[in-house]
C-alpha cells in the first residue's frame, strides 16, 4: 500500500512524531499588505499531552491553557459576546470574542454557542477591526475518552481582515488517529488538494479526511411520500433501435438476489418508473441517456444494473500500490453528490465483494490514494478534477473499464466540465465508446447538450424521458413572489415566521457573501441557520448537510453547489432568495423538496429588475406542473418577449453589476 502523501502539504498529517507542546499561531491578515505575523508559543504543560489536538486561535494572548485537561472543561470559556448575539449557528456576529473562563457548565456553552462554535467561528460584524481578540478553541471534548476529538477546524475567522489560523496539535486525542490540521488563509499559499482551485482562501493546506461512510441509518434514504404512486401515471418516452422491454417491479428485472435483499434492506419495495426502464436497459449492455424528475430514483436506477452486471460477469480487479484501474467511474458535479451516489453504491453493494472508491476535492490526495491502491476500487465515483488529478499522476487509468456514468450529465457536459470529461473520455488508456457502456443521466436535458452527448454514446443508444424532459416535479407546489431586492430580506424572514415550523428549508442565493449574510442574519433572529458555498472548507460543507439531516439546523443557506442531486430527508420548503440564471437551475433546485412522492413547497422571490428574462420560462414550467400563475408574472413575460433581447436565455443578468469575487461562480461552486 501506498503509505507516502502526494505533494508537501500533506506530510504534516503524516508525521507520527507528534508535536507535543508546540503551538504554532499564525495571524495573517487576509488584506493586500500581505502582513503577517506567526506567533509560536510553547506549552511546557504535560497535561496537554493526552489531548494535544485541542488547539486555539487568538489575536491577542489572554488566555491560558488550564492546568489539566480536565480543569480545562471544567474551567468553561464563555464569550462575553455571545449573550447578545443569541448564535445557535454556528454563526456568530461581532468579532471581539473574548473569552474567559467562567464556572459555567459545559452545556450551558453548547447551547448558547451552538454545536458548531469552534468549527465556523467568523465574525461578520463589520466594525472589528484591530479588536480580534477572540480565540477558537478548537476541539470539543469528547465526554466519553476525556480527549478532544471533533473535527473541527481550527479557525478563527474574523471578516474584516485578521484570521487567525492554528497549527492543531497531533497526539492520541486525535481524528481517527492522523495528527492535526493547518489552516491557511493568507491569500499566499496553494493549496494542494488536487481539485483543480488555484489560490483560494479558507482552504486547508492539510487537507481534510472525511469519516467513513457509516452505517444504513446515516445513509438511509427518503421514504416514499403519499403521492409515489403517481408516478405510474407518468408517460414513459423511449427511443432507439431495438430497446429492451421494461420491467414492472425489482423482481421480474432479474436483479441477482443479494441485490434483491439489498432493496428490502432499504426498503426500497416498488420500484420508480426511471427504474423500470433503466434496468433493463443497462443489463442489456445498452448504451442510455435517461431523463426523469427530479427525486425519482435516478441513481438506483443506474447503480442497480451496473452492480448486477459486475456481479454477474466479474473479472479481477487490476492495481497495484502505485495505480488502479476501477471497472466504473461515476461522475457527478458537486463534492456532496459523490459522496451521496457512492453512499448509495455502499448501501446496494453490501455482502459483496464489490469495492467502492471515492475522490472528491477539498479532502486529503493522500487519504483517498492510499484508499483506493489499498485494494483496488470497481466503482470509482469522482468529482471531475480531483479525478483528473489522479489520472495526471497515473494514479488512475482506465484499461478496465466497463462502464462510464455521468450523473447530472447536462451539467458535466456544459461549460466548465466538459473540458475535464473529454480529457477523461480521450485519455489513452479508456476504451472508446463501442467498448464500454455510457450511461448519463439527468431531470434537465436542454437538446443542444442532448446533441453533445451522442457523440460520447454508441449510436444505438437508447433515450429514456419520463414525463416532460426538463419539467418540475408537480409535488414541489411552486409560489413566485414578486420581491424587489431591499425587500427580500424582510420578506423571507416574514416568510419563516409564518411557517409553523421552518425545520427543513433551503434557502438559495445566488452570491456566496449573500448567503453568509443570510444566514448570520437568520442566526441572530433566532432562526438557527447553516449553510454551503463554495467558499466555506469542505469540512464545514459537509458538517452544514449534517446539521440539516440531523435537524440541529433549521434552515441552510445555499449557492448553487446544493442545487443538484442533494437528497435530504425532511425538506419541506425551498426558498429562491435570488432565482437562478436558468429555467433548469431552477427545476434542480426546488427539486430538493418534493422527493420520491412527498409533499414540498418552493418559493421564489422574482425580482422584476433582475428575473425578467425568466419569466417566459418560468411560465412554462408553472403551467405543466399544474402551478398557479400569477397575472402579474404573465405581464412580465409578454413585456419580456416584446424585448427584442429576449432569447438570450443564459445571459440574462449581464445588467447586474457584479464583480468577478462576489459571483459563486460555477466551476468553483460545483468542484
Ligand atoms: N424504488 C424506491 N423505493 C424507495 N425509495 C427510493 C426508490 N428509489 C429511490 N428511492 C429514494 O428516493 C430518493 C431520491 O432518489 P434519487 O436521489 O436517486 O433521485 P434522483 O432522481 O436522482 O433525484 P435528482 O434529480 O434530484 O438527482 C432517495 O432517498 C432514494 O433512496
Amino acid at each position: 500500500m501506498e503509505q507516502n502523501p502526494i505533494g508537501s502539504s500533506e506530510s504534516n498529517e503524516n508525521n507520527q512524531s507528534p508535536t507535543i507542546n508546540e503551538w504554532s499561531y499564525k495571524c495573517q491578515t487576509t488584506n493586500n499588505d500581505n502582513f503577517e505575523q506567526t506567533l509560536v508559543e510553547t506549552f511546557n504543560d504535560s497535561s496537554i499531552n493526552d489531548n494535544s489536538n485541542a488547539g486555539r486561535h487568538e489575536g491577542h494572548s489572554d488566555f491560558t491553557i488550564s492546568e489539566n485537561t480536565q480543569n480545562l472543561w471544567n474551567n468553561q470559556y464563555e464569550s462575553k459576546d455571545n449573550q447578545d448575539n443569541k448564535d445557535n449557528s454556528g454563526y456568530r456576529r461581532g468579532g471581539r470574542g473574548v473569552f474567559n473562563k467562567t464556572n459555567h457548565s459545559r452545556s450551558s456553552i453548547e447551547k448558547s454557542w451552538g454545536h458548531d462554535f469552534s468549527n465556523n467561528f467568523q465574525s461578520n460584524s463589520g466594525n472589528t477591526r484591530g479588536r480580534g481578540r477572540g480565540r477558537n478553541f478548537t476541539k470539543k471534548f469528547n465526554e466519553e475518552n476525556n480527549s478532544f476529538g471533533d473535527e473541527s477546524n481550527n479557525s478563527f475567522n474574523n471578516q474584516n481582515g485578521i484570521t487567525a489560523t492554528g497549527y492543531r496539535g497531533r497526539g492520541r486525542g486525535g481524528h481517527r488517529g492522523r495528527g492535526g490540521r493547518f489552516r491557511e488563509n493568507s491569500g499566499g499559499f496553494y493549496d494542494n488538494d488536487g481539485d483543480g482551485l488555484k489560490i483560494k482562501e479558507n482552504k486547508h493546506s492539510v487537507p481534510y479526511i472525511p469519516p467513513d461512510i457509516e452505517n444504513e441509518e446515516s445513509i438511509a434514504g427518503i421514504e416514499a411520500g403519499l403521492n409515489f404512486d403517481k408516478y405510474e401515471t407518468i408517460e414513459v418516452k423511449v427511443s432507439g433501435t431495438d430497446p429492451p422491454k421494461s420491467v414492472t417491479s425489482f423482481h421480474s428485472s432479474g436483479l441477482q438476489e443479494v441485490l434483491l435483499e439489498n432493496l428490502s434492506l432499504n426498503k426500497f419495495s416498488t420500484s420508480t418508473p426511471i427504474q423500470n426502464y433503466s434496468i433493463p436497459i443497462v443489463i442489456a449492455g445498452r448504451d442510455l441517456m435517461a431523463s426523469a424528475q427530479t427525486g425519482s430514483g435516478k441513481t438506483a436506477a443506474f447503480v442497480l444494473p451496473i452492480l448486477h452486471n459486475l456481479l454477474e460477469n466479474p473479472t479481477s480487479l487490476v492495481y497495484d500500490e502505485n495505480h488502479c484501474e476501477p471497472q466504473v467511474v461515476i461522475m457527478a458535479p458537486t463534492r456532496e453528490l459523490v459522496v451521496q451516489i457512492c453512499e448509495c453504491v455502499w448501501k446496494f453493494s453490501k455482502g459483496t465483494d464489490i469495492r467502492n472508491g471515492l475522490l472528491y476535492g477539498g479532502t486529503s490526495v493522500g487519504h483517498q490514494k492510499s484508499k483506493i491502491l489499498q485494494r483496488g476500487v470497481h466503482i470509482l465515483t469522482a468529482t471531475p478534477g480531483r479525478l483528473n488529478d489522479f489520472v495526471e499522476k497515473g494514479i488512475v487509468t482506465f484499461s478496465s473499464i466497463k462502464y462510464f456514468v455521468l450523473d447530472e450529465a447536462d451539467r458535466m457536459l456544459q461549460m466548465g466540465f466538459k473540458q475535464d470529461i473529454e480529457r477523461v473520455l480521450k485519455h489513452p488508456t479508456m476504451p472508446p465508446n463501442n467498448k464500454r457502456q455510457t450511461l448519463m443521466f439527468s431531470a434537465t436535458f436542454a437538446s443542444d447538450i442532448q446533441y453533445m452527448a451522442k457523440s460520447y454514446l454508441k449510436p444505438d443508444y437508447i433515450f429514456v424521458a419520463v414525463g416532460e424532459i426538463g419539467g418540475a416535479c408537480k409535488d414541489v407546489v411552486q409560489t413566485i413572489l414578486q420581491v424587489g431586492k431591499f425587500k427580500k430580506k424582510e420578506t423571507l424572514l416574514n416568510l419563516l415566521k409564518e411557517m409553523d415550523d421552518c425545520q427543513g428549508t433551503i434557502v438559495f442565493v445566488e452570491l456566496k457573501r449573500t448567503a453568509d449574510y443570510t444566514a448570520a442574519y437568520l442566526s441572530e433572529m433566532d432562526f438557527p441557520t447553516t449553510s454551503i458555498h463554495g467558499d466555506r472548507e469542505q469540512p464545514e460543507r459537509e458538517q452544514a448537510l449534517n446539521d440539516l439531516k440531523k435537524k440541529k439546523m433549521k434552515v441552510l443557506v445555499a449557492t448553487a453547489v446544493a442545487a443538484r442531486g442533494l437528497d435530504i430527508k425532511g425538506i419541506n420548503h425551498v426558498v429562491n432568495f435570488d432565482l437562478p440564471k436558468t429555467i433548469d437551475e431552477y427545476v434542480h433546485r426546488i427539486g430538493r423538496t418534493g422527493r420520491l412522492g412527498n409533499a414540498g413547497k418552493a418559493i421564489s422571490f422574482f425580482d422584476p429588475e433582475v428575473d425578467g428574462q425568466l419569466a417566459p420560462e418560468l411560465i412554462r414550467i408553472l403551467s405543466n406542473a399544474e402551478q398557479e400563475i400569477p397575472s402579474w408574472l404573465n405581464d412580465a413575460a409578454a413585456h419580456m418577449c416584446a424585448t427584442p433581447a429576449f432569447g438570450d436565455f443564459n445571459d440574462i443578468r449581464t445588467n447586474v453589476e457584479v464583480t468577478s469575487e462576489m459571483v459563486a461562480t460555477e466551476e468553483e461552486e460545483c468542484w
